[in-house]
Parts: C-alpha cells; structure tokens; sequence
C-alpha cells in the first residue's frame, strides 16, 4: 500500500498513521563561523552520513565536537556558511518542504508559561490540526499521546511545576500532534536521570520503530541506553569518528588498533578516545570511516553497497500533506485564547500595573492639582501634559523589554516547528494587549484629568484619551522592535535610548519664534512620536476656541490666560489636532511594521543581514551581543 494513501486515509488514529518514509543523506558537509577581524573557524569539517526512517540515531561526540552544529544545520536551523550537499530521499532537500515535515525539539525545554499540560496539547492541537478533525478525533489523539508519553499524572499540573523529566515528555508531546515524519532532539537527556533517560530514549525507539525518523544528539550514554540506539554516528573535532551499528563499534575500534577494555562502556570508550585520552586518533579513524561516506561500517565493510537509497516519496505533489492544517483566523483566535489566559494566570503582574498607573495618576494628579483652569498656571500645566506623554511613553515599553527577549525565544521554537504563522501570531500579540492598554490608560487619564482640573467637555477629555494610548501603542510597538533584536539587558539599555531623543525634541520650542528653530532640529521633530503627541494634547485642551481662563483676584502673572498665547509660547499656533494626530498614528503604524520586519527577520533560518554586511556587520554583531 502507497504510504501516501495510508496518509490520506486514515484521520481517526492522527497520530499512529504512517508518513512515508524520509531518509537524510548529507555529503562533504563543511560549517565554519566568522572569528577575529577576518577569519573563520571551521566546526564541521566535509562530514558526510546517512539517517534513514524507522530508525533511531544517535549522534555523539565530546562537548563542543559539533553535535548541535550538525543537527542545526539537518533541520535547517541554521543554513549559515555551510558548503556540501544535503539530500532527502536522495533529492537535494527543498528548505521549503522539508521544514514542514520536521520538527525540532531543542535541549532547552522552552515551554510556554502558566498552562496546564493538558491546555498546552489542547491548545497545540487547535494550532496544528486546526479544526479540521472533530473535537473528539482531537482528544482522543491528545490523550493517546499523553499516555503513550506517561503525562497523565500530570495533566493539570502548570508547565512550572513540572520536573525537568516531564517537561522534556511534553516537548516530545507537544511535537507529535501531528505526526512528523522527521525529529531532531538535541540532547534529549540533559537533566534527566537514568530512569527517564532510558524512558526517554525508549519512546524515541519505539516512535522511530513507527516509521519516523529520529535523530537526536547525545553526551554519554550509559552501555544500556547506547544500545537502545539503531545507528550511531560519532563526531569529534567535526569530523566523523564512526558511522554504524552499536554493536560495530568495538570491532571498529580494534580494526584501528584501539581495543575497548571488556565490561567497559564502548560509548564512554569511544568518547574519551575522541577526546584524545590515548593520543589524537582523529585522523586515523576519520579515514577509516571515509568521514562518513562509508555510510555505516560493518567487519566486511559491504553495508555502504547494501543500503539502498529510497527513491523520492514526497515531492510536489506531497507537499500539501504538510501544510498547516489550520487556517491564519484558527491560529489568530487560538493564540488569542492562549494568551488572554496567560494574562488572566499572571494576576500579580496585573494587579502591578493596575497599582502602578493608579500610583503615577496620584502622584502626577497631586503635583499638578488643579492647575488646569487656573491663567497664572498655564505653563505648568504644559508641564502636566509633558509628563502624561512621558508617563506613557515609559510604563508601556518598560514590561515589553523586560519580557519580551524571553518570549521570542519560545516563539522562535514554535514558528520554526511550524505551530502558526508570524501574522497570526503578530495580530494575536497586539489585540491581546489592547484591551488591558485600555483599561490601564483611562485608569491614569480619569485620575489626572480630574484632579488637575482639565476642562470638563467630553469632545477634549476624548481627544485627550486618544492621544494617550496612541502614544503608549507606539512605545509599545518601538519596545517590540528592540526586543526583538536584543537580549534584555541590552533591550532595556537601548529602548530608553531610542525614546531619549524624542522626547527632547518633543519639548524643543519652549519659548522659541517657530521660524528660529534650526532646520534640521525641525526635520527631527517631525520624526518624534512623543512632539506630535505633545502637540495633539495641548491643542486637545487648550486649541479650537477654549475660552479665556480663570485669573485669581490679585494675581500679577496672568499672561497666557488667552489659550492662544500658550500655544505662540510653546511653538504649536500652526499646528492642528487631526495633524498631529495623524502624524502619530503614521508613526504608530511605522514601529508596528518595522517591529514586524525585525521579528521576522529574527525568526529567519537565513544567514543575519549583518554578517553580509562584512566588518561592519561582524563588528555590530559581536560586540552589541545581537543574538540569532
Ligand atoms: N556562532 C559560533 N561562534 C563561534 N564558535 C561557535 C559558534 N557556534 C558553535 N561554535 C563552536 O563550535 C564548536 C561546536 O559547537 P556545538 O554546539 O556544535 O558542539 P556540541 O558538540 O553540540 O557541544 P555540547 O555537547 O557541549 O553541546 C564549539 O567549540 C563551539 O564553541
């Protein structure tokens, strides 16, 4: 029977039926990295090697040998500077198409915060199956996997209270829903003890055994763990040390002139010889195996012409078997829920901000009481309208940088594996937030609006509001654009900094003739978010028409009681609200699309734009410590 039919056919065992079979071959596969002013450091050097379906492979090697680098390079992770060949079913592999069939599991169990285990598969479901299967196929296919990865006991429990065991399960679960052909787990071990790694690496066997292919990177195995693998491929110095059967690998060794002592480990052997512990054997056993075009070294040494290479299973015409099953809308409103309910779990943090903009309104409110109405107080009252922009300029991006560069790590994980779509996510991130933006805005805006006695018409205290959270969404789009680029330390040095300047142009003009102010201090201000905001929420409270204000009887300094001889004072008698407003929201809009490009950029498996930019590149890479 047609593997392809067996696809096609059956949707009520989602996660048992087969996908055909995909084997991974790769040739003369070099990687080198950029280092120093103008060189370069080779880590994978000409390896070539076969990973073929129902099988489990272990690549191992001593730390730093190039496992990662390797499995990165497989799965497409990272296509950098690596020359060779990669071929799938003896195809040279089509990015496209292969990252839809393979998923790749990392060693870090980057895992999404505050969901149950059983929300998490529920919610991966909705993501990866869409709701093209019924509710019921869905949870069968969810409590299969859950079984079959022991996570029962553990369905309600949230993913931080989970052990280290249970959280490597579910990120093989989450993985499976949708039944990859090909998975790649870097160090799937790590942290585990020897009962969930034998566990573990079990599962792998058996999932393998199904008619996956399964490749995963690996430190020490222990002698009953090794020989649950089906093929091993051994690498040091980025070279292959050997390629075959585990049950190979001493005769190999003794062919070489390198004998494993009895009862020893041969994976513990084999590691401490790659680690040079009874002189450099590198070359020796590199030639040996050909550097892994031997393919699999057997005593007769005929298993290269015994393996036979299957002929292409997918191609175009296949190609839709691994399309998202879901469409943009499914994803958007999945994530959505994902994430209202995250909100919704971290109730500390929210109760924080709701202090925080109750906090700010008190203390802006009580230093500007009732300064509004009163002639002899007008410019300080500029001062109220200059601190409401800088309160919303800061208490947006601040969160955004301190939690973002975290999240784009997750994000990276699951866009890679092919959960959802950046639009989807992108549109989910900024509706999620709106609705708390909101609230929290008009919670700051009704303090202060009424304690500084501003004037009472609902036309301004509107205008007044829209302004507020325009300014506060376009914060919140420049802290997106930043922490998608940096870590947060950085993010938090470097989101201020872009925010300094416009704000200092914003306050630019106090006092100025407009016609004195330097051209190209007027181009930047044209540029700052913060001065069109300034300017829309002064002419929101003292433009169109405001009639003269109060003068305290007795009070000398009574100048700007006229509105009209605030706005000459502060250079804006040119400008107009709809203007400046509509100024800030091409600027909103501008952040919102370059926030999107950066992510994008991010989340690209493409060699970083810097690096082609040469020294330069290099040079803003290394040392603003730009992470891929
Ligand atoms: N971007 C990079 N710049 C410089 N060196 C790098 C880079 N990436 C990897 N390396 C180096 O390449 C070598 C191989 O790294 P890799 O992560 O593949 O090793 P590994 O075998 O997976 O090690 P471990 O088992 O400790 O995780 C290491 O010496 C590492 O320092």
């Amino acid at each position: 029977m047609d593997p392809l039919d067996d696809v096609e056919n059956s949707k009520q065992h989602h996660h048992l039926l087969k996908r055909p079979p995909v084997d991974i071959e790769f040739s003369d596969l070099t990687y080198s990295v950029p280092q120093g002013q103008n060189g370069s450091k080779i880590i994978l050097r000409s390896v070539s090697g076969l990973f073929r379906s129902g099988e489990l492979t272990a690549i191992l090697g001593p730390s730093g040998a190039g496992k990662s680098t390797l499995i990165n390079l497989l799965a497409g992770y990272r296509c950098g500077d690596a020359v060779g060949s990669i071929m799938v079913n003896s195809r040279p592999r089509e990015m496209k198409t292969f990252r839809k069939m393979c998923r790749y599991i990392m060693q870090e169990d980057l895992l999404q915060p505050s969901l149950t285990v059983m929300e998490s598969m529920e919610i991966a479901a909705d993501l990866k199956l869409g709701y093209t299967i019924s509710k019921e196929d869905k949870t069968n296919t969810i409590k299969d996997i859950i079984q079959m990865l022991r996570l029962t006991a553990a369905n309600n429990t949230l993913m931080e209270n989970l052990s280290g065991g249970e959280k490597k399960r579910l990120s093989i679960a989450l993985e499976l829903i949708n039944n990859p052909p090909v998975i790649f787990l870097d160090e799937p071990t790590t942290g585990l003890d020897d009962l969930s790694s034998s566990q573990c690496i079990s599962l792998l066997r058996d999932l393998a055994h199904g008619g996956r292919t399964i490749i995963c990177s690996i430190h020490t195995p222990s002698a009953r763990l090794f020989a649950l693998f089906d093929h091993i491929y051994v690498i040091a110095d980025g070279q292959c040390m050997f390629a075959g059967v585990s049950q190979d690998m001493v005769p190999y060794l003794s062919t070489v002139g390198i004998n494993c002592p009895k009862h020893f480990n041969p994976a513990d052997f084999i590691i401490e010889v790659c680690s040079k512990e009874y002189g450099d054997y590198t070359d020796k056993l590199s030639t040996a195996v050909e550097n892994g075009k031997c393919l699999r070294w057997s005593q007769n040494n005929s298993i290269k012409k015994t393996i036979v290479r299957r002929a292409s299973q997918y191609d175009v015409q296949s190609n839709h078997l691994y399309d998202f099953s879901s469409t943009g809308w499914a994803q958007f409103t999945t994530l959505l829920r994902r994430m209202v309910l995250q909100h919704k779990r971290d109730k500390s943090y929210l109760f924080f901000k709701l202090f925080m903009y109750t906090f700010m309104g008190l203390v802006v409110g009580g230093m500007f009481y009732q300064f509004g109405n009163d002639a002899s107080l007008t410019i300080f009252n500029y001062g109220f309208i200059f601190i409401t922009i800088i309160v919303f300029m800061y208490t947006p991006l601040m969160p955004v940088l301190l939690k973002f560069p975290k999240e784009v790590q997750l994000l990276k994980r699951e866009y890679f594996n092919r959960w959802y779509g950046l639009n989807a996510y992108f549109c989910a991130l900024t509706c999620s937030q709106l609705p708390m933006q909101f609230i929290l805005s008009f919670v700051y805006i009704i303090i202060t609006y009424l304690m500084t006695d501003q004037p009472l018409e609902w036309e301004r205290g509107i205008k007044f509001s829209i302004v507020c959270l325009m300014v506060s969404l376009s914060s919140e789009s420049i802290a997106y654009a930043v922490s998608s680029q940096f870590n947060v330390t950085n993010s938090v040095f470097l989101g201020p900094c872009v925010a300094c300047p416009m704000m200092l142009l914003a306050s630019f003009g106090l006092g100025y003739d407009e016609n004195e102010i330097p051209s190209l201090i007027k181009l930047g201000m044209n540029f700052s978010y913060l001065r069109h905001g300034v300017e829309a929420l002064v002419i929101a409270i003292y433009g169109n028409g405001r009639k003269q204000l109060h003068c305290g009887e007795g009070e000398q300094y009574c100048e700007l009681r006229y509105p009209s001889e605030l706005l000459k004072t502060v250079g804006m008698s040119t400008a107009t609200y709809w203007g400046s407003l509509s100024s800030l929201c091409a600027m909103f809009v501008l952040f919102k699309a370059a926030s999107f490009v950066l992510l994008r950029r991010r989340l690209s498996t493409k060699p970083s734009l810097l690096l082609k930019l040469g020294f330069v590149g290099r040079f803003i890479k290394t040392h603003f410590n730009i992470p891929r």
